[in-house]
């Protein structure tokens, strides 16, 4: 089934786009095709992308917003056409781009199976044999039968991969649209899209989960500003485009240089992005290797602030300034895996209260309540804090999370009247991300650093 050439060819793929001021410039463009002005400035989506994929490879593509992942998905899939350079396709391409690709929201789901059955190279028989297997997987019922604009995302997703999978791909691209759907489908989906792969499959695969492009994919890609800035192990591509993501704005260029001459010294020694040896551009690989290997890997980024923050009615106290902090006083909201910070606030105290207990929690992304704690249980609280009174609260904490981001709850109880109330409490005070360290192995949410072990005990040849 599959050639022993590579399964998708780039070579020095360029995209631009044509960015029209006002949109009656469109129009004048349009028909002043014969003269020469030219009405739009040229935006450059791509720039000068070479790599291949060979047969059966999963390869994952991340990159920051706008850094031209799905472009380069588009041009793949034939949706788009490069401004400049070839590409080289061999086999049944089946695509799961952004919502609203693919689809006719006018036609009904059966009648949109079939269209798009056909368009992925099946003939009516062929789709008609596969309706009910489509059907069982989307899991949308009678919606099959109406129009797809009455949808809603996530039906829509499941539709659309129900078909992308079951028209036996050669080559299966999916463009961060399973992040739509419910997370039980989500694993349906990637139960799925692994059988893909084991079949021999190629898969294209964009995702912003760190986890889910270590978990799934063979090599990545990092895509910057339309550049290909390094390709090699998902947990090396992993590592650098947290790097990047993560980065302070006055670091980014010096970070972005790093990884690229990290990335050319590799290629130029011919080893692996995982390794990189000497080579040009070995002072920088040496300044992006000097900032991991400080010690203090933790910073502090100014955008990494709640957007869901509540505050419940305050009866007599102020929680202020809560934050984390490194064990040296570094103020800091990017943090590493494995290492202890604590996480710290002040209360101002308007009136004086009895049985004074502090808390804190950790939530996902989610909402589910991960790690929790007070500084005593109801009763043992301090006894009496007085009016005026200003109290600092540190909660050490040895960072066991799985890279992502993380929300803080900050809250303060006591008796006021003789009466056991909070006295301050907030809801997704403050935030932090967890960087992606290499050679964790974790697969939850929880990261306790657990070290596996494997070794053969004795083979089926001994035993015979
Ligand atoms: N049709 C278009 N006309 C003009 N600019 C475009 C067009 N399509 C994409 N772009 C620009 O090209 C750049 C790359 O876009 P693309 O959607 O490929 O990025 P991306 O990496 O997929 O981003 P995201 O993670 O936000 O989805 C962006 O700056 C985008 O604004």
């Amino acid at each position: 089934m599959y050639s022993e050439t590579n399964a998708i060819d780039i070579k020095n793929v360029s995209k631009a786009f044509p960015v029209y001021e006002r949109p009656h410039h469109r129009l004048v463009q349009m028909l002043a095709r014969r003269n020469k002005q030219r009405w739009y400035n040229e935006f450059t989506a791509l720039r000068d992308v070479s790599f291949s994929v060979p047969h059966g490879e999963t390869l994952g593509i991340v990159g920051r917003n706008g850094s031209g992942k799905s472009t380069l998905l588009q041009i793949v899939c034939g949706t788009q056409t490069p401004t400049a350079g070839e590409v080289n396709v061999d086999g049944r391409v089946a695509a799961l781009l952004e919502l609203g690709s693919g689809f006719n929201p006018e036609f009904t789901g059966r009648e949109n199976v079939y269209l798009n059955g056909v368009v992925l190279g099946l003939d009516r028989s062929e789709v008609e044999e596969r309706f009910e297997a489509i059907a069982a997987f989307a899991e949308i019922g009678d919606f099959m039968e109406r129009p797809v604009r009455t949808y809603s995302s996530g039906m829509y997703v499941r539709l659309a991969f129900a078909v992308a999978i079951n028209v036996s791909p050669d080559i299966l691209i999916v463009d961060e649209a399973l992040s739509v759907g419910d997370e039980a489908f989500q694993r349906k989906c990637f139960a799925r899209i692994n059988k893909i792969r084991e079949s021999g499959a190629t898969i294209l695969f964009v995702s912003h989960s760190a986890s889910t492009i270590v978990e799934l994919c063979d090599r990545a890609v990092l895509l910057d500003g339309g550049e290909l800035l390094a390709i090699g192990s998902p947990k090396h591509i992993v590592s650098r485009y947290q790097k990047l993501l993560y980065s302070p704005a006055d670091k980014v260029k010096s970070i972005r240089d790093a990884i690229k001459s990290e990335s050319d010294a590799a290629s130029v020694t011919g080893s692996a992005t995982d390794s990189a040896g000497p080579g040009h551009g070995e002072h920088a690989v040496q300044n992006l290797r000097d900032t991991e290997e400080d010690g203090e890997k933790a910073y502090f980024e100014e955008g990494l602030v709640p957007k869901s923050t509540f505050r419940y009615d305050a009866v007599g106290a102020n929680i202020q300034d809560p934050h984390i902090e490194t064990l040296s006083g570094k103020r800091v909201n990017v943090l590493e895996a494995g290492k202890d910070y604590e996480y710290v606030y002040t209360v101002k105290f308007e009136r004086s209260a009895t049985n004074v207990r502090c808390g804190m929690l950790v939530k996902t992304i989610t909402g589910l309540d991960l790690v929790g704690c007070v500084t005593s249980w109801s009763g043992e609280g301090m006894p009496y804090v007085e009016a005026g009174s200003l109290i600092e609260v540190r909660f050490r904490f040895p960072c066991l999370f799985s890279s992502g981001a993380y929300f803080l709850n900050a809250g303060v109880q006591g008796c006021i009247d003789e009466e056991e109330v909070y006295l301050d409490r907030w809801i997704d005070v403050a935030m932090f991300k967890v960087i992606h360290e290499a050679g964790r192995l974790s697969t939850t949410t929880i990261d306790l650093n657990i070290k596996p072990e494997i070794s053969v005990r004795h083979t089926s040849m001994a035993h015979s």
